[in-house]
């Protein structure tokens, strides 16, 4: 346990939707009993593109302690003197936008992925925000769960020996009849106008596995970048319902192989009756990462020379108690965000913005090879702070 006082971050959180909610409850939960002790979250502003109601009705759905602000307006939030550091929780379609209004304001930023909708729009925001000495991180907080930290270091100590290939599928079981999917055509995973689509809000986990491992672990002097192609399957409103893609990396003789749907599900229970969605495949053995590609729950461990022997590792996400024993695993990126701050530091060694924009350069490659095109309005990547994107008035 550590002796100094915890470091506090106050969040300031833009949007008040479906995962906001679960982020702000996250950051309410006691870190103890996540056994962190150095860092410690404080909510204290919440806005809504709509109405003040909406974000007071936000707090009392999160059980927020009382005194926390709320506002009508994501101007007003990026405004407040008290806000340390903005979440941006809107569609991905808002993305760019938000973040620059609230680094244009001065604050750090966590904003949801997908970054943003395309490449250019992720290089403005990291020359931004480095420009202005500013934090940002995208949140993929599959990143920072131990699970993938252990991975990772698993496979930097050569337990499996020499990576060559790593498949991973993100896929969701929303097939109706008459072609139709589980989400109303306005609905933001299909719906165009809001960055809808499976590889911008799904494929990106699938894609986050190949990249922490096959990327990430690259020594800094031989990093390279992947080709990639790929192959889409398009819903009737002109997102991509069913992707795949290969990224190769040809200098280190690895292919990462990447699947994501919205009408067939990831296997048979996520992996853990009908086979793993992530395979980790070394010349020493396999690492196994089951459960949903977003929020896995265990890895098994297989040798070559193992004589048949699976290690099984199961990664929980601790609860509070005190917090109608909640605890959903956003808590984890929320400190990594707290410690950089902390620490002075501008981005994340986890997931560094470089990364960030080479993973976006990807998955835009991934959709223009597939004919998947996004309405002008939120691929420009010039910032307005008037724009609809961020008053959401017309
Ligand atoms: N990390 C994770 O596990 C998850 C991440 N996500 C990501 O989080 C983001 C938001 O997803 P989610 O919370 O599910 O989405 P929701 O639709 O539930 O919420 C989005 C919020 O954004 C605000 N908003 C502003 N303009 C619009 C608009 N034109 N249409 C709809 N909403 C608008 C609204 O808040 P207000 O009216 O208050 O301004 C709304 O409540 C996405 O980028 C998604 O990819 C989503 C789910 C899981
Ligand atoms: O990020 C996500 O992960 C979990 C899914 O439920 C959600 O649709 C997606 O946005």
């Amino acid at each position: 346990m550590a002796s100094t006082p915890p470091y506090t971050l106050k969040w300031g959180i833009m949007a008040t939707g479906r995962i906001a909610s679960s982020f702000v409850k996250d950051l309410l939960t006691d870190p103890t009993t996540r056994n962190v002790y150095d860092v410690r979250h404080q909510l204290v502003a919440v806005a809504s593109s709509t109405s003040k109601e909406k974000a007071v009705d936000f707090c009392a759905r999160v059980k927020a302690p009382s005194g926390v602000k709320t506002y009508a307006s994501y101007t007003e939030l990026v405004a407040d003197p008290d806000v340390d550091i903005v979440y941006v929780a809107t569609p991905i379609s808002h993305h760019f936008q938000n973040t620059m209004l609230a680094l244009e304001a001065g604050k750090p930023v966590l904003c949801e992925k997908a970054f943003t909708v395309t490449a250019s729009q992720t290089k403005k925001l990291v020359a931004n925000a480095r420009a202005k000495n500013l934090f940002l991180m995208e949140g993929v907080w599959t990143r920072h769960f131990p699970l993938s930290v252990n991975v990772r270091e698993l496979v930097s100590s050569g337990a499996i020996g020499t990576v060559y290939r790593v498949i991973a599928d993100n896929s969701f079981n929303q097939d109706l009849p008459d072609s139709k999917l589980g989400f109303a055509d306005s609905h933001r995973m299909v719906n165009l106008d809001l960055g809808g689509g499976a590889m911008l809000d799904l494929g990106i986990y699938s894609l986050t596995w190949l990249m922490q491992i096959l990327y990430h672990l690259q020594p800094e002097k031989e990093k390279e970048s992947p080709t990639v192609v790929s192959a889409i399957n398009k819903y009737h409103t002109g997102a991509d319902e069913m992707t795949s893609f290969i990224i190769q990396f040809p200098k280190h003789k690895s292919m990462g192989i990447g699947m994501t749907a919205l009408r067939i599900a990831s296997g048979v229970d996520y992996g853990f009756t009908g086979g793993p969605a992530i395979k980790i495949q070394g010349s020493g053995g396999e690492i196994q990462v089951l459960g949903p590609a977003f929020k896995p729950r265990q890895y098994r461990v297989i040798k070559k020379d193992g004589g048949g022997e699976i290690e099984v590792v199961d990664c929980p996400f601790p609860k509070d108690k005190n917090r109608d024993d909640w605890g959903h695993g956003m808590y984890w990126e929320a400190d990594e965000c707290a410690r950089c701050l902390r620490d002075g530091k501008l981005e994340s060694d986890t997931l560094p913005l470089d990364e960030s924009i080479v993973i976006m350069e990807l998955m835009e490659s991934v959709l223009k090879q597939g004919g998947v095109e996004y309405p002008e309005i939120i691929t420009n990547d010039v910032y307005d702070p008037n724009s609809l994107l961020n008053t959401g008035k017309a």
